[in-house]
């Protein structure tokens, strides 16, 4: 079963529809990443799941039982939020310690799970410090220690590394991974960044304007995204206009191609997407499907590729990718011939 299901969810601020009849299920024990651009109902959909908001039509069911009338500090949950929320007068222990104490958990208790929590975040010596004499990092550990300490079957992560530097960011959310396996409790983490939500997530959920368009794992939502707004979404897939041709292509005129996808193209197919990757330079012009020709407007080297902007023919400026170990990029000005393979075009629904 479901550790929580959310059915129907309905929630608007005045004019504002933040949650759209959104449907979510949530495994125990899962990762998953809610991902969406600003003001997309992320933030909202966490805190009506903590009880901070009430959702005006539909349920939030956590083991298949309505928890409408649970108080949010009674619900078997606990959130984090992006700012660490952390109590400037109390230690790191005193901090982590407060739920418990609210809860009357008796002392020796109380002191032998602060320490174990303050253990998995790796805190052992910092008990006495203050907030203000920790580092952002820091910071965020004490912020999850204290929202792991009550052994929550579920943790909200409002943006949690959004404070970290991206060095630090990055081995934080690797000790996050780690530390969601180790405590078997699954974990709902909001973040604006496409590369962590498909990194540490077991299942990325996209949020549009308060609906949930596509969920799925990482690596099956950015190959085969739903929609243009997932496709550009997650790794700037270009998204090509146009019609189906009735004869199981695509017809783009943006650059003046037929496209030709492994996935079927029928009268539903709205646009298809091409990720930059997947776009190859040909030393010659291709006939047929799945090829077309284009001159470079801007080169942009990011490391480990070149970000081309390409002009095709019928007038779309694609973006395609160019890996360093095929040379230098073709300068700017120059005609390039551009193929891919029917496996890289991903028709869309929306
Ligand atoms: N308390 C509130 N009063 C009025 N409008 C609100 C309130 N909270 C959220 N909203 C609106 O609801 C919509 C969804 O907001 P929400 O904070 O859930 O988005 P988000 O996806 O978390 O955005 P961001 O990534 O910018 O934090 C937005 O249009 C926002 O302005």
């Amino acid at each position: 079963m479901a550790l929580l299901s959310l059915r129907g969810l309905v929630k608007r601020f005045g004019d504002t529809v933040a949650l759209d009849h959104l449907d979510l299920d949530v495994a125990p024990g899962e990762f998953l990443t809610l991902l969406g651009g600003s003001g997309s109902g992320k933030s909202t959909l966490l805190r009506v799941v903590a009880g901070f908001e009430t959702a005006e039509s539909g349920a939030v069911l956590l083991e298949g039982r309505d928890i409408a009338a649970v108080p949010p500090h009674a619900r078997p949950l606990n959130m984090m939020f992006q700012s660490y929320a952390l109590f400037p007068h109390l230690s790191v222990a005193g901090n982590v310690a407060y739920g418990l104490k609210r809860d009357d958990v008796p002392r020796a208790e109380r002191d032998r799970r602060v320490a174990e929590a303050l253990a998995l975040v790796r805190l052992q010596g910092f008990e006495r410090r203050l907030p203000y004499r920790l580092s952002g990092g820091q910071k965020q550990r004490v912020a999850l220690a204290r929202a792991l300490v009550k052994r929550p079957r579920l943790l909200l992560l409002d943006e949690p590394l959004g404070a970290l530097d991206a060095n630090l960011r990055e081995r934080t959310g690797f000790e996050l991974r780690a530390l969601q396996r180790e405590t078997g409790a699954a974990f709902i983490m909001v973040t604006h960044d496409q590369n962590e939500a498909l990194a540490l997530a077991d299942r990325v959920a996209v949020l549009e304007a308060g609906r949930l368009v596509q969920a799925g794992p990482p690596r099956a939502v950015y190959e085969r995204p739903a929609t243009r707004f997932v496709a550009g979404f997650l790794g700037g897939a270009n998204v090509l206009e146009g019609q189906p041709d009735g004869a199981g292509g695509f017809d783009c005129p943006g650059l003046a191609a037929t496209l030709r996808a492994e996935a079927p193209v029928d009268r539903g197919t709205a646009a298809c997407a091409l990720r930059p990757e997947r776009i190859t330079l040909r030393p010659s012009p291709l006939a047929g499907a799945n090829a077309s020709q284009g001159v470079v407007e801007e080169v942009a080297f990011r490391g480990d590729d070149s970000l081309l902007l390409v002009r095709a023919a019928g007038g779309a400026l694609l973006r395609v990718g160019h890996a360093e170990e095929d040379g230098a990029p073709p300068p700017r000005g120059s005609t390039v011939h551009l193929a891919w393979e029917a496996a890289a075009v991903v028709p869309l629904r929306g």
